[in-house]
Formats: C-alpha cells, structure tokens, sequence
C-alpha cells in the first residue's frame, strides 16, 4: 500500500510503516501525477484535495487531514468517489488554546494592564473555544460566548450574538471554522463594517482562519488611527501575507497556534487509528511511545506566588513573543513556509510538573498544568 504524506506531518513512519510504504511530499507541490498511484493521502492545511488533484488517482481509497479545519478538503468529492475521509479534530485544541493563553499574558505584561475583570468574548465553542473556555474560568474574567450554531442545537444557552460580543467585550478571540456561504459563514465575519464598531484598544486575537477577518478592511482602518491591539496567527492569502499589516500588529505568527508537539503527533495518530480501522489493522501504537522528555519537566513554587505571577509561569512554557520575532526576523528573506516548517520545539503545560500549594493546585491544574504536593 502506497502511503503519500505531507512532509511536515511528524511520526508518519513510526505510525504507519506496518501498514504500507511510506512516501513524502511538499504540501504545497502535490501534482496529480504523484497521487496516481496512492492508495492513502495524508495532508495537511496547505493542500487543496480537489478534482483537479484526485483526477488521476483511481487507487486512492483513503483521505486524511491531521487538522480540524476542512475547508482545504472537498469532501464531497470524496464521498461520492466513495474514498473515505478522516479529519483529527481536537488534536491540536489544548496547543491553540494555550497559545491564546500565552498572548493575554503577554499582552498584560506588554499593556501593563491586569487580565482580571476583562470581559474576553470567544467566538466559536467548539474544541478550542471550549478548551480555552476551561482554561479562562481558572482566571478572574468574565467570559462572553457566541456560537449561533451550537445555541440553535441547544448546546450553548449562554450564547449572546456576535454584535453584541463585539461591542461589550475587552478581548475578542476567534475559533470558527472557515465556512464560505451559509446563514453562519464566518468568511471575513469580522468586516470593516464590524470592525470599525469596536472600542479603541480593543484586543483582537484570530487563530482560526485568515479569511475571518476582512484583512485589507482591517488594514485601512488600522492605518486611518482605529487603535486596535492585535494578535494574528492567520492571515489572508497564506503564505504571501500582507506585510503593510505587520506594524498594527503587537504579536505576529506563521500560523503554528497549533504546533505543540504533542498537538502535531495527536494528529498523525487520530489518522493511523482511522486507516487502520478502515483496513482492520490492530493499532498498536500510541503516543507516549514517541514523544520525548521535555526541556523543563519540574518546578516549586512558593507561598509568594500569585495570580499576577501566573503570566511568568506559562511563559517559562511557551511565550508567543519568540514566534513574533522569528517572524518579524525572518519572513522576508526566508519566507511563511520556512518558518512552519523549521518552527522550534514547543510543548503544552501539561509536560511542567509544578510543586505547589493546594491552593495555588487547583489554578494551575485547571490551566493544564502537572500539579504536585510541595
Ligand atoms: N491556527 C491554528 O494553528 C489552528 C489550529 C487548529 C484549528 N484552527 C482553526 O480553528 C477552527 C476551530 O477549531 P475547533 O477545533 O474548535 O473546531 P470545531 O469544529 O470543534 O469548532 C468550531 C465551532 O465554531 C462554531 N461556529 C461555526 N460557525 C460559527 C459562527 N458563524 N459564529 C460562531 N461560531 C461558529 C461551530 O458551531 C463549532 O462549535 C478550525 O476550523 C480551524 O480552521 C487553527
Ligand atoms: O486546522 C488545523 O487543525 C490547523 O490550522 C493546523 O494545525 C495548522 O495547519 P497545518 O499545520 O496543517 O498546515
């Protein structure tokens, strides 16, 4: 069985050398002649799966993306060519989540503002929003909800519409699939007209999709003097972004919100459990067989410690300002790809076994942290 798979997917040998032969390419290269002869096509964000590139490939019997977001998938071209399809949802929530995390931090510490008492809207409830919903309730904010979708499912009786969100919140975050028609399209859901409504200093954070927000719309405004505080991990028209953006914008990354280590390998895993289900393989590996130990694994805390000292402890972790500057060094002469693709070794709370109080515990433990007795 011929296995083809993006180059920046980690682990795929590992996983699945049992089940076929292995063969890697560039996820923004894919020609439909290297698909020919696959029988398993393993993707990621950058590669459209599309006629144009399946028109050649009659072996083809099984798709999968290690990402939540499908809009790179035409899936209904895959259900009627019957080849079956397999996404990895939540793979990646507690990385994007944490990421979030790490920019309020940083943006207190920047602003000099406390986060407590911030109204902090999240729009989209789904893994990530409601993985970074957990975590926030550890902290003294208060939380504003928006998902029309799941409160028409009867799953989120808190949900307030998203205008509302807009004009009441401190810090709007946004988690929504990219979905381009529809009574719920999120494509360019944050428009001028949207923008321009929002209250001066208002913190903006996107690590959904690019199209999410009207970026030329955001740039003109931003440049008439609409005193946003941004944070973008997305962009329109990746990988060639709009560079006149980057000065508005307080913490800039290359789309790795996602790219813990443990979020990129729960992907290729949530894929090889998948295939093997397809085929009737016994799956016999799992994670904890290939992650490494990580740089930090322990430390104390004292009595001392406080909320306000909480942003130095998740940093310690994973500070956005180190992918800021990788990109701001970097994303002219090497470019948004090369920086995804040589993005440094990140890690979730989880691998930091903290000793503390019992107090201090159960913060931390709900941020996702390890917790010990002292
Ligand atoms: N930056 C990154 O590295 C990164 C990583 C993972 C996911 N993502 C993006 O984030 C998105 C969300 O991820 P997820 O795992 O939470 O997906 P999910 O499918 O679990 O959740 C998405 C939620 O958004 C809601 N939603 C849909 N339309 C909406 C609208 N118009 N307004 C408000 N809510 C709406 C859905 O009801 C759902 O609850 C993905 O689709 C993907 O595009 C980006
Ligand atoms: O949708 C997702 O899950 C993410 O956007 C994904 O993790 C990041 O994109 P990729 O590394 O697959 O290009």
């Amino acid at each position: 069985m011929k296995i083809l798979a993006d180059q920046n997917m980690p682990l795929v040998e590992e996983y699945f050398s049992d089940i076929g032969n292995v063969v890697r390419f560039d996820g923004r290269n894919l020609s439909p002649e290297a698909v020919r002869d696959a029988d398993v096509l393993l993707v990621r964000s950058v590669t459209p799966v599309n006629a144009e590139l399946l028109k050649q490939a009659v072996k083809l019997k099984f798709v999968g993306t290690a990402t939540i977001g499908i809009d790179h998938v035409d899936t209904e071209l895959l259900s009627q060519r019957q080849i079956a399809f397999s996404s990895a949802p939540g793979c990646n929530a507690i990385a994007v989540a944490e990421y979030v995390i790490s920019t309020l931090f940083a943006f207190s510490q920047e602003l000099n503002e406390p986060l407590s008492g911030k109204k902090i809207g999240i729009i989209g409830l789904g893994n990530i929003g409601e993985c970074l919903r957990h975590k926030l309730a550890a902290l003294d904010v208060e939380l504003l909800l928006c998902d029309p979708v799941r409160h028409e499912q009867g799953s989120l009786d808190e949900h307030i519409d998203i205008d509302t969100l807009l004009t009441e919140a401190d810090i709007i975050t946004c988690h929504v699939p990219l979905v381009k028609t529809g009574a719920h399209a999120t494509k360019h859901l944050l428009s001028e007209k949207r923008l321009a409504k929002l209250k001066p200093g208002t913190i903006v954070v996107n690590a959904s999709r690019g199209d999410v927000i009207d970026n030329q719309a955001l740039l003109h405004l931003m440049q008439r003097g609409l005193g946003l505080e941004l944070a973008l991990d997305v962009w329109e028209n990746e990988p060639n972004i709009a560079l006149d953006l980057l000065p508005f914008v307080r913490f800039a990354s290359v789309h790795i919100a996602g790219h813990t280590l443990e979020g990129k390998a729960r992907g290729t895993e949530m894929l090889y459990q998948a295939l093997s289900r397809l085929v009737g393989f016994q799956p016999d590996k799992t994670l904890t067989q290939f992650l490494p130990n990580p740089a930090l694994d322990k430390c104390t805390i004292s009595n001392e410690f406080e909320m306000t000292d909480l942003g130095r402890l998740v940093h310690l972790i994973y500070d956005v300002r180190r992918d800021d500057g990788l990109l701001r060094r970097n994303i002219t002469t090497k470019g948004f790809d090369y920086l995804r693709k040589n993005y440094p070794v990140r890690r979730e709370f989880s691998t930091l076994a903290v000793e503390c109080n019992t107090l201090q515990a159960s913060t931390l433990a709900q941020l996702g942290f390890t917790t010990r007795p002292i």
